[in-house]
């Protein structure tokens, strides 16, 4: 059924879903496009629309061969739309769900083409701030890069930033997909470039590995080791590429490579990564949700949608066009509570005392309870000796001379008297 965006487009198949709307395959003056649209209570939020109308210049004009284009965007009546360059092929993550893990060098070059993107991106002042394998589209009809590895490009600019929450509200609330999100967005910081490079750098991971480095068990657990928890190593991985990794998983953002930086670094370990097979890394054993959540985590236990954003969710998408069946499984945006400083740090103790091996904290357990003992043992001494002093004093006053003078104590009885 053909359906009328403004006056140059028209749509007719829905080709995806997303958290912030249906994706069509259309037609516009030009040729095939595919047509964002937005879902209708983001459509019907003024504010919104003021910012879709704001950003239209900035999303429109950036240009990259790496970057979906967007080619216009529409505000008519309740249709709120983002026309962009149709990508023949898939996205990321329906590849990864294809084929699980990606061969090392075939990695690295997607990795370094969606970098590339986000290097014109952040030089026009842009940060994506929703860098995840849905918003990487695998172009199949460009002739493959190194080791036949598709051509990707980084789509969705500018969606996150749309939705976002009021800087108000920003302190309170995160607006993101938990797994690729930086931990200064967790810390309420601002979200600068390094959010994307380290989103990135997480794609990257999941690439090579097959799962997230920090990914698993409750929303909560994974705030958390975004800011307390070290980057697993990847086992097989050659030196180079690791490092790479994590310089741009750092938690410091300034520690991280700048977007053109990261994409010379990959290409330079192309070669040495050709025909490496995919690794075999080991499933992290991460617990079912609940299971895992440690007393802090329990605390901070609530995954909520704010208005305009879907709850994390394993279930189908709400219908985003009337008569149109949800068929979105995937995980997306969420809006979380940002758990407050004294949370953070609760998560960083119990991660560390989670860290330690069972065997080390039974001793650690062990040595606390010997040193209580000994505490305890001093201060019996100290008592004993205090009571012992104090009868063999009782004893002495009761034998001397003046001791029916009552209460006053015995040497009194040897100063010298008053004249
Ligand atoms: N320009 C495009 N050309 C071809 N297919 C596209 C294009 N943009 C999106 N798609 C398809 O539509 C799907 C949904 O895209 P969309 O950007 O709405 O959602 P998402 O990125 O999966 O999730 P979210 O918006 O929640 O981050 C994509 O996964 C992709 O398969």
């Amino acid at each position: 059924m053909a359906r009328k965006i403004g006056s140059r487009y028209t749509v007719h198949q829905v080709i995806g879903r997303g958290s912030a709307g249906t994706v069509w395959l259309g037609e516009g003056p030009d040729g095939p496009v595919a047509v964002k649209l937005l879902r209708e209570d983001l459509a019907a939020d003024q504010v919104l629309v003021g910012r879709f109308v704001q950003e239209r210049a900035a999303l429109t004009s950036l240009d990259h061969p790496r970057v979906v284009g967007v080619r216009d965007m529409v505000v008519d009546g309740s249709d709120l739309a983002l026309v962009m360059e149709l990508v023949q092929g898939t996205d990321l993550r329906s590849r990864l769900e294809r084929d699980g893990a990606v061969p090392p060098q075939s990695a690295a070059s997607i990795i370094a083409d969606v970098a590339d993107g986000l290097a014109a991106a952040h030089a026009a002042g842009i940060v994506h701030r929703d860098v995840k394998p849905e918003n990487v589209l695998l172009d199949l009809s460009a002739a493959p890069g190194p080791g036949g590895a598709p051509r990707a490009k980084l789509t969705d600019f500018g969606v996150a930033r749309l939705v976002d929450a009021p800087r108000r509200t920003r302190a309170t609330r995160i607006i993101g997909t938990p797994d690729y999100l930086a931990p200064e967005i967790i810390e309420g910081l601002e979200p600068r470039a390094a959010v994307d490079i380290y989103a990135l750098a997480t794609v990257l991971y999941e690439l090579l590995a097959g799962f997230t480095p920090f990914g698993g068990g409750h929303t909560g657990a994974v705030l958390r080791r975004h800011v307390t928890e070290q980057v697993p190593p990847i086992p097989g991985l050659p030196d180079g590429l690791w490092r790479i990794i994590a310089e741009c998983l750092a938690k410091a953002p300034a520690s991280r490579l700048r977007a053109a930086e990261l994409a010379a670094r990959l290409r330079e370990q192309l070669p040495a990564l050709a025909g490496l097979p995919v690794l075999a890394v080991p499933q992290q054993g991460r617990a079912p949700a609940e299971e895992q959540l440690t007393p802090a985590e329990a605390v901070y236990a609530e995954v909520d949608a704010a208005p305009g954003t879907h709850k994390r969710r394993r279930g189908p998408a709400v219908p985003l066009v009337p008569g149109v069946a949800p068929d979105s499984t995937r995980d997306t945006h969420t809006s979380l509570r940002r758990p407050s400083a004294h949370e953070l740090a609760s998560y960083a103790a119990e991660s560390r005392a989670q860290r330690t091996a069972p065997g080390a904290a039974h001793r650690r357990d062990r040595q606390a309870l010997l040193r209580r003992r000994r505490v305890l043992a001093v201060l019996l001494a100290v008592v004993l000796l205090l009571a012992g002093a104090a009868a063999a004093w009782t004893a002495f006053a009761a034998t001397a001379p003046d001791a029916g003078s009552g209460s006053r104590p015995a040497t009194v009885s040897t100063a010298p008297r008053a004249p």
